[in-house]
């Protein structure tokens, strides 16, 4: 296609919008991520001399468009909106401005990387929210689908909430905490499990976190670990000592290791868990009152197995040509398949007391006034028309790119996990809870619903 774009049309601009239409497990938010991974891939693009001898081979390509891909020149214009921004179905989250040629190429790696960081951040998120403040350690990298889905799925994990990552490869790469207990073949390698704590104990008297279910958590991993916590403030010591359970039932054999650390003089010892964990469990453990101070969360959270797919797409919405912008359409039978036409701005409306009453998407070319009148994007919505009132407008994207220079510094992943909660938080709690969230309002303008309305008549048939 790009090569095509390149004969036919080289002088034609396109306008990309990459949005999704449903957000993974009935939730009420997705929290966007992968904007750092979309910038260095647009920095870095180039096509070395062999990939343009390979593509030669495949004797499809004419001589000028692959001289064009040898000296690639970005051009694009690219705005997003914010890594951990909470967003909702069909917003732009990244509009890409450019030859066509150049537009079209990048919608497969785009896609792929919003969608895998958006829907790990956005699992992550449940996860951590139902952890209620207690630390959530990302243990996935073993059960991720490939090694990329590991590293950036940590990255993304710990964007949504989680404390840190056992991957030391993603900690180093984007600053995050590298975190990790000890697994069991630790025990299993020495004669007893009493050797392999107090092994343990020399190797690592000020983090002592013990794995206690090698054999029998309270007939045997408890008592062993107290004995060692008691040689430990013997030594004087008595900082981050703790246990992990990996099976069992997690709400019994907490409470039950609870009692015995904290007869023993050790109030302070933490209790880890892991083992299969999701949303769902770690709400219903909290709800039978287990006693738990952090999580250890692998599987379920790095391949987002309750709901694996965020179907974000990437459209054309517009053309344009000697300074003209064209709005583009795609009809579909379901309105939801049917495309929002037009570049268009995004914002977040805010009331007097600063929380988030909705957004609100616009045509680029309109000016939005205080007394403007926009309409629920939801069909099913019965109040469907709203005055803007005093609330007030903030653009929720920024320009990344302008003809190909990036003019954007992306923020450090911890500042963004922070931008995240923070921005949650403006949020109605309705739309916040695991279950049956209240639908999250998104609002057109006059212009832009009557332009789709008149597209969608223009084009049907
Ligand atoms: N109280 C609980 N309520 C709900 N789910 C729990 C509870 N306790 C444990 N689970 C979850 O149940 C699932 C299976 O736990 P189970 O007790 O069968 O452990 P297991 O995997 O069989 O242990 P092992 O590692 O010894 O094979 C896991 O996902 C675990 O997190
Ligand atoms: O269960 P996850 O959420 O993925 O968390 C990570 C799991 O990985 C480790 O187990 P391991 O791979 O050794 O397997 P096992 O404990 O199931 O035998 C660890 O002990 C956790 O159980
Ligand atoms: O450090 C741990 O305990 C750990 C890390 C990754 C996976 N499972 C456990």
């Amino acid at each position: 296609m790009a090569n095509g774009f390149f004969r036919e049309q080289p002088e034609k601009i396109g306008y990309f919008d990459l949005y999704f239409r449903k957000i993974p497990d009935k939730g009420g938010l997705v929290v966007y991520a992968g904007l750092a991974q979309v910038i260095k891939y647009l920095n870095e693009l180039h096509f070395s001399n062999s990939d343009i001898e390979y593509l030669k081979d495949l004797n499809i390509f004419d001589d000028a468009f692959l001289k064009y891909l040898g000296n690639f020149d970005f051009k694009c214009d690219v705005w997003s909106v914010e890594e951990g921004t909470p967003v909702f179905p069909n917003e732009p989250l990244v509009t890409v401005r450019g030859p066509l040629a150049q537009v079209q190429l990048l919608e497969t790696m785009l896609l792929n990387i919003v969608n895998h960081e958006s829907l790990i951040a956005t699992k992550a998120r449940r996860i951590c929210m139902v952890a209620r403040n207690r630390p959530v350690m990302e243990f996935g990298s073993r059960r991720a689908q490939g090694a990329d889905a590991a590293t950036y799925g940590a990255r993304a994990a710990v964007i949504g909430g989680c404390s840190g990552t056992a991957n030391v490869l993603s900690a180093k790469l984007f600053g995050l905490k590298p975190l990790g207990t000890m697994a069991h073949s630790w025990i299993q390698s020495f004669p007893s499990e009493r050797a392999a704590f107090e092994a343990w104990m020399k190797v690592y008297p000020h983090n002592c976190l013990l794995l206690v279910d090698t054999y029998d958590v309270l007939k045997s991993g408890v008592p062993n670990a107290i004995r060692i916590f008691k040689k430990l403030k013997e030594m004087g010591i008595n900082d981050h000592l703790g246990i992990r359970i990996d099976s069992g039932d997690i709400t019994v054999l907490t409470q039950k290791a609870r009692n015995m650390l904290d007869k023993a003089g050790f109030k302070n010892a933490t209790i880890t868990v892991s083992n299969a964990l999701d949303e769902d469990v770690i709400q219903n453990v909290l709800e039978e009152g287990a006693s738990i101070d952090s999580f250890g969360v692998g599987e379920k959270l790095i391949t987002a197995s309750s709901d694996p797919v965020l179907s974000g797409v990437y459209k054309l919405v517009a053309t344009q040509e000697k300074g003209v912008v064209t709005p583009k359409i795609k009809l579909s039978n379901t309105v939801e398949k049917t495309t929002i036409p037009g570049f268009k701005r995004l914002y977040r409306l805010y009331d007097e007391e600063k929380r988030a009453r909705g957004d609100l998407m616009c045509l680029d070319s309109e000016a939005v006034k205080e007394s403007s009148n926009i309409y629920n994007s939801d069909p099913n919505k019965t109040q469907h028309v709203k005055q803007l009132h005093s609330w007030q407008l903030k653009p929720l994207q920024v320009q990344v790119f302008k003809e190909g220079k990036l003019i954007y510094q992306a923020p450090e992943t911890m500042e963004i996990q922070t931008f995240s909660k923070k921005a949650i938080a403006e949020l109605p709690t309705s739309c916040l809870r695991l279950k049956n969230p209240d639908i999250y309002d998104v609002y057109w303008t006059s212009q832009l619903k009557d332009l789709r309305l008149k597209m969608i008549e223009e084009f049907s048939y």
